[in-house]
């Protein structure tokens, strides 16, 4: 089953050459959007259609000035779309970078990681369990090699692959073994590219955030139309001429409807991202950054992440002379790891368990080569988290067969009560387990002639125990307590022994300090592999979803609790990095890789990929995800209380004998300036001190949950009386004047009291504070439209009485302290109440 024939490979110049003339090994992407188009979507927006409606009859009617500014705002709003929406993707394409598919190739004679779209024709691909084949190719050689492809080919049983010649196609998932592969067709020729072509990758899957809102938009532009019409009918009852209602209506629907939710959602969303990259979280797209916020438990593994992943063999158990020779001999013949000192351990397909195994032999002076070289294996069934044991055979030198075997003690043991050595032997390795040690029971026999694949594990004689050292990361313990603090429950999902797993989750405090670890083992009899989780949506019994920690549990059972948890209303992040962990990354609501220790397949399955392998990093990225949930209603509070009180002041209008309170062009001014630039600084404000002390959003809440929506309608009413009595009450020669300025102000005075908390000044970080930078900028240009021609001329205004000044700013202040008092508050509070 093994044949060895490295191929050579290519050398960098070759590999650059071919890289120019055949193309990346990347699936056709749609192109790039122009700006013209860009240009030209941005216009066809119902909305810019109305102001270009608005526009045509103020220059029929020969109001040239009005014309001016609605071009105005439309160039405005135009822009600022284009450029948002143009940031928007290059976010998301430098996250699609990061997140890449990876390839080892041997070149120039080494072999490297390289991004996958690097990869060219004659490329060698170094391969092992875990990865994903990144082209089409032959196999050059192959030891135990096996793949999955059912992605590709639909063919959902393993094909074994290690003959040299082999075909095999680009997508398929190497489960178990190692080889080389001679690579034939990259990207568009490749079957996966085969299989992409015809289909239109697009770009426009939106996140529940981003729906919620769409719907949120459509029925608030509903309310706003209805109520432009009530206003148009009230000023035409007024005996206002019908041409100037329409347009003042027009204006006034223009500017209430939040028509920039979306995206300055979808803005938050990449800047977030982004963010989360420099703290080392990949996100590999748009909804994940959303989610993460909402997670509410986190099942993790336990191998690597809670620990080390540097195992060492620490005790051994043995009751007969020579055992422990015959111990150590098998246990470098039943292992796949290479023989060389200081081997490569991280090689693909090469499990630390197994090196580990061959490290102690070399110390207890064992030539492991010498070893494998007497005694040439003859065939395997190899280790599989599903078996839990491994067994080969071997010559063994006097022309029989010696079988070799390990694995957990209850799959290679007798039950309990058959022999009372196996049953010391048990006892043992329950101790060790009990210590945090992982163990291994290695068995033995001696045959005649090779044995049938279906009895090679029949009558093998107990030799000894093996208990391996695993340390715990001491950075573990930070990221649990910062989930439970944060109202999110870790729990561990492990293969591994009941007493090994609860010991180290003591360990990394898995469960608050004094508590006891609810521990519960999967049985045999909970096992239904070929069952999909939702045909018994009630056969996940509580045991195993309340417990902290689910030993010896198969990845086909993690698929099913995770799907448990979900219908218990869990949003569920789940780290994983084995072969079969695919589906159960998928189906969790944040699938987590480990960048660097992780396989290929779980990075490609995940929607957060760890730079730096670190739990904290999870912790960080859902800090982010809430920071973001929580500036996006922090937007809707500011843009919707706007909006209202636009309306509400041309509604009171007639009723206190204004007809109209403020001219179209005046009201689509502010409708710039306040969403312009405040409105896209919003997503840079930090999250509050305490975010990550408060529990989880409750899955599927409104963005408005929490009382926001209240606070919305007080705030907007607030900045509308204010705005009504500047009009009424200070008798400045030009009302409509003052009014127009206490309500932008007003406006920017909400935005400034919606600001997140600081922490106190000493642990601040450094950083421009946009949000004030840009409410600076608005201030000014408001001011500037009161007192700077042309500006007057166009808006119709004139420079207010300084008692007038005196009273927009303090309308300002005013509406500042309200939405800092009533809306800040259930802005950060979340859905909690
Ligand atoms: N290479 C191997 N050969 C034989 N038995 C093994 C091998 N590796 C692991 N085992 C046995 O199978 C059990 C399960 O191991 P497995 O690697 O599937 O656990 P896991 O789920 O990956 O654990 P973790 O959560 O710690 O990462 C181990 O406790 C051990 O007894």
């Amino acid at each position: 089953m093994t044949s060895t024939a490295s191929a050579p490979g290519l050398d960098d110049a070759e590999a650059a050459a071919r890289l120019a003339r055949d193309g990346p090994n990347e699936l056709p992407r749609p192109p790039r959007r122009s700006v013209a188009r860009r240009v030209v979507t941005q216009l066809t927006d119902p909305l810019v259609l109305v102001l270009l409606v608005v526009a045509t009859v103020t220059t029929a009617i020969g109001d040239h000035t009005d014309t001016a500014v609605v071009l105005l705002v439309v160039l405005g709003n135009t822009t600022v779309g284009v450029i948002q929406e143009i940031r928007a993707d290059r976010s998301v394409e430098a996250l699609d970078r990061l997140g890449a598919a990876r390839a080892r190739v041997r070149r120039g004679g080494s072999v490297r990681t390289v991004p996958a779209r690097e990869v060219v024709p004659g490329d060698v691909l170094v391969v092992g369990a875990g990865d994903v084949l990144a082209a089409d190719g032959t196999v050059a050689w192959g030891e135990s090699l096996q793949l999955d492809e059912a992605a590709i080919t639909g063919e959902s049983l393993p094909v074994e692959a290690h003959r040299p010649g082999t075909a095999v196609l680009s997508g398929s998932v190497v489960t178990r073994g190692r080889g080389e592969v001679v690579v034939e067709a990259t990207g568009p020729a490749s079957a996966m590219g085969r299989i992409a072509e015809g289909l239109v990758r697009t770009r426009s899957r939106r996140t529940p955030l981003q729906r919620q809102l769409a719907v949120l938009g459509r029925r608030l532009a509903l309310v706003t139309v209805v109520l432009c019409a009530v206003v148009f009918v009230l000023g035409l009852a007024r005996g206002e001429s019908p041409v100037l209602m329409l347009v003042a209506a027009m204006s006034l629907a223009v500017a209430a409807v939040p028509e920039s939710l979306p995206i300055v959602v979808t803005l938050g969303l990449a800047l977030g991202a982004r963010r989360m990259a420099a703290r080392n979280a990949v996100a590999r797209s748009l909804p994940a950054v959303e989610t993460l916020g909402a997670v509410t438990l986190l099942a993790t593994d336990k191998t690597g992440t809670l620990t080390e992943g540097r195992l060492r063999v620490a005790e051994t158990w043995t009751d007969r002379e020579h055992d422990l020779d015959e111990l150590v001999r098998a246990a470098v013949l039943c292992n796949d790891a290479p023989a060389d000192p200081g081997g490569d351990a991280s090689s693909p397909g090469t499990d630390p368990l197994e090196t580990a195994l061959v490290d102690w032999a070399r110390e207890q002076g064992v030539d492991v080569t010498e070893v494998r070289r007497r005694h040439p294996r003859r065939g395997a069934l190899p280790f599989d988290a599903l078996r839990r044991r491994m067994t080969t055979w071997h010559d063994d030198g006097t022309g029989g067969v010696l079988a070799a075997g390990k694995g957990a003690p209850e799959t290679v043991l007798p039950p309990p009560g058959v022999s009372a050595r196996a049953d010391r032997a048990r006892a043992w390795a329950d101790d060790a387990a009990g210590r945090g040690l992982r163990v291994l029971v290695v068995v033995t026999g001696h045959r005649r002639a090779e044995p049938a694949a279906g009895d090679a594990e029949q009558d093998l004689d107990l030799v000894g125990v093996v208990a391996l050292q695993d340390l715990p990361r001491p950075a573990a313990r930070g990221a649990l307590d910062g989930c439970r603090r944060a109202g999110i429950r870790p729990v561990v999902l492990t293969g591994d022994h009941p007493g090994t797993a609860a010991t180290v989750a003591g360990q990394v405090g898995l469960v608050g300090h004094g508590e006891p670890v609810r521990v519960a083992t999967v049985d045999e009899d909970d096992d239904h592999p070929d069952d999909h989780p939702d045909d018994h949506p009630d056969r996940h019994p509580d045991r195993l979803l309340d417990a902290d920690v689910v030993a010896r549990c198969r990845p086909e059972r993690k698929l099913e609790l995770v799907a448990g948890w979900q219908a218990r209303g869990e949003v569920v992040a789940m780290t994983g990095d084995g072969v079969n962990d695919g589906p159960a990354l998928r189906r969790a609501d944040i699938g987590v890789a480990m960048g660097r220790r992780g396989t290929e397949v779980a990075r490609q399955a995940a929607d957060l990929v760890l730079a730096d392998d670190d739990l904290n990093t999870v912790v960080a990225a859902v800090d982010e995800g809430r920071r973001i949930h929580t500036n996006v209603r922090r937007f809707l509070a500011y843009a919707l209380a706007g909006g209202l009180a636009e309306v509400l002041v041309m509604l009171a209008g007639p009723v206190i004998g204004v007809a109209l309170p403020l001219l179209p062009a005046q009201i689509l001014w502010i409708n710039l300036l306040t969403h312009g630039l405040p409105g896209v600084a919003f997503g840079t404000e930090p999250s509050e001190p305490g975010a990550m002390a408060a529990p989880p959003r409750r899955p599927g809440a409104s963005v408005l949950a929490g009382g926001l929506w209240l606070a919305v309608l007080l705030v907007g009413a607030t900045v509308a009386a204010l705005t009504v009595a500047a009009l009424v009450l200070v008798g400045e020669p030009d009302p409509r004047s003052v009014a127009f300025l206490t309500l932008g102000l007003g406006q920017l005075g909400v935005a400034v009291g919606l600001r997140a908390r600081r922490p106190p000044r000493t642990t601040r970080a450094p950083g421009p504070d946009w949000l004030l930078i840009a409410v600076a900028g608005a201030v000014v240009a408001q001011l500037a439209a009161v007192t700077v021609p042309p500006l007057t001329t166009l808006l119709r205004t004139t420079t207010p009485t300084p008692t007038g000044l005196a009273a927009a700013i303090a309308g300002a202040v005013l509406a500042g302290l309200v939405a800092r008092w009533i809306a800040r508050p259930r802005v950060a509070e979340k859905e909690s109440s």
